[in-house]
Parts: structure tokens; C-alpha cells; sequence
């Protein structure tokens, strides 16, 4: 059997906002995250994954962030991307498992829902997204409250 693992890392830093978009939820928030997309770090580090395990580049390659187009777009258009490159090569999504590193906002009363919203665009099932959280203990720029860190590791399954 063909299985392929890839990973994903990415980092946001807080602005002035009233909210921030996790895995496609929108959460209230005393701040908002700054990017050229809608800066949904989650969803980021889960497109990072599926292209690493196609070993076919990153989210910056596929849409520059120099490029206009991209500026305030949702990142649900940048997972599907990586889910369809996957398909067309072949593979089917064998799970997602996200991390998302800050102090604020507590992601476990919006887990539930962010599995969903990833299972409607990746076209996989629930049970196979998972999306925790941590704290880095106050420690470094997330304990310090300047950003929000996400990691994900996804496998693909040769169809
Ligand atoms: N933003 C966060 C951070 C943490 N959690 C939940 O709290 C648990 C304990 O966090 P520690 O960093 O102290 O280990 C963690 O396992 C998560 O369940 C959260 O919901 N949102
Ligand atoms: C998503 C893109 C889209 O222009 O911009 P950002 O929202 O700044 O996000 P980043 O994680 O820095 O990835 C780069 C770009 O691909």
C-alpha cells in the first residue's frame, strides 16, 4: 500500500480585530490575525500538509501572497485546492491532525465544529479530522499572546 505523510507548520501574529477564523470557525476575539488571506493559520497548516505529501510545494507557491487575487480570501479555496491535487494524483485523504498552539482563544468549545467545517471540504469523515489544542505554558511569542502557531500532519492513501 502506498502512504504518504506530510506535515504543515504555520504562525500568524495578532492585530486590532474583533475575531479570528480557526479551521473555517469564526470566534470572537479581542483581537484578529493578520495575512493577505483571512490568515486562518489551522487551515493553513493543513494545506501544508496535503501538498507535502505530495511533495508538490507549499500554500505560498500555489497563491503568492504577493498576488491580489488571494487578498482577504477565505482558506477553505486553498485546502480544496490541496484535497483536489490529491485526488487528481490519486490519493485519497487517510486522516488530518491539527495542533493549534495559543493561550487565546480556547479552542476546545469550537473543536467539534471546526472538524465539521474541515470534513465538508475535504469530503472526508469527521472521524478522521482531529483538531486539539495547547498552550506553550506562557512561554515564548504564543505564551506571550503576539500570535497564534498551528501544525498539522495528514497521510494520503494510494486509490
Ligand atoms: N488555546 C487553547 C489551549 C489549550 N486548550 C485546552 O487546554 C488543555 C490544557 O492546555 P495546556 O497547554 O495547559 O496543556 C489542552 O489540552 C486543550 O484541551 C484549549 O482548548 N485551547
Ligand atoms: C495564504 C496566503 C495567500 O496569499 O497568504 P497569508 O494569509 O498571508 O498566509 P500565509 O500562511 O503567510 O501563506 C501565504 C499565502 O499563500
Amino acid at each position: 500500500m502506498d502512504i504518504r505523510l506530510g506535515n504543515g507548520f504555520d504562525v500568524h501574529a495578532f492585530e486590532g480585530g474583533d475575531h479570528v477564523t480557526l479551521c473555517g470557525v469564526r470566534i470572537a476575539h479581542d483581537q484578529g490575525l493578520k495575512g493577505h488571506s483571512d490568515a486562518d493559520v489551522a487551515m493553513h497548516a493543513v494545506t501544508d500538509a496535503i501538498y507535502g505529501a505530495l511533495a508538490m510545494g507549499d500554500i505560498g507557491q500555489h497563491f503568492p501572497p504577493s498576488d491580489p487575487q488571494w487578498k482577504g480570501a477565505e482558506s477553505h479555496i486553498f485546502l480544496k485546492h490541496s484535497v483536489d491535487l490529491a485526488r487528481e494524483n490519486g490519493f485519497a485523504i487517510g486522516n488530518i491532525d491539527c495542533t493549534i498552539i495559543c493561550e487565546h482563544p480556547k479552542i476546545g468549545p469550537h473543536s467539534a465544529a471546526m472538524r465539521t467545517r474541515m470534513a465538508e471540504i475535504t469530503g472526508i469523515g469527521e472521524d478522521r479530522i482531529s483538531v486539539k489544542a495547547t498552550t506553550s505554558e506562557r512561554l515564548g511569542f504564543t505564551g506571550r499572546g503576539e500570535g497564534i502557531a498551528s501544525l498539522a500532519t495528514c497521510t494520503l492513501v494510494k486509490t
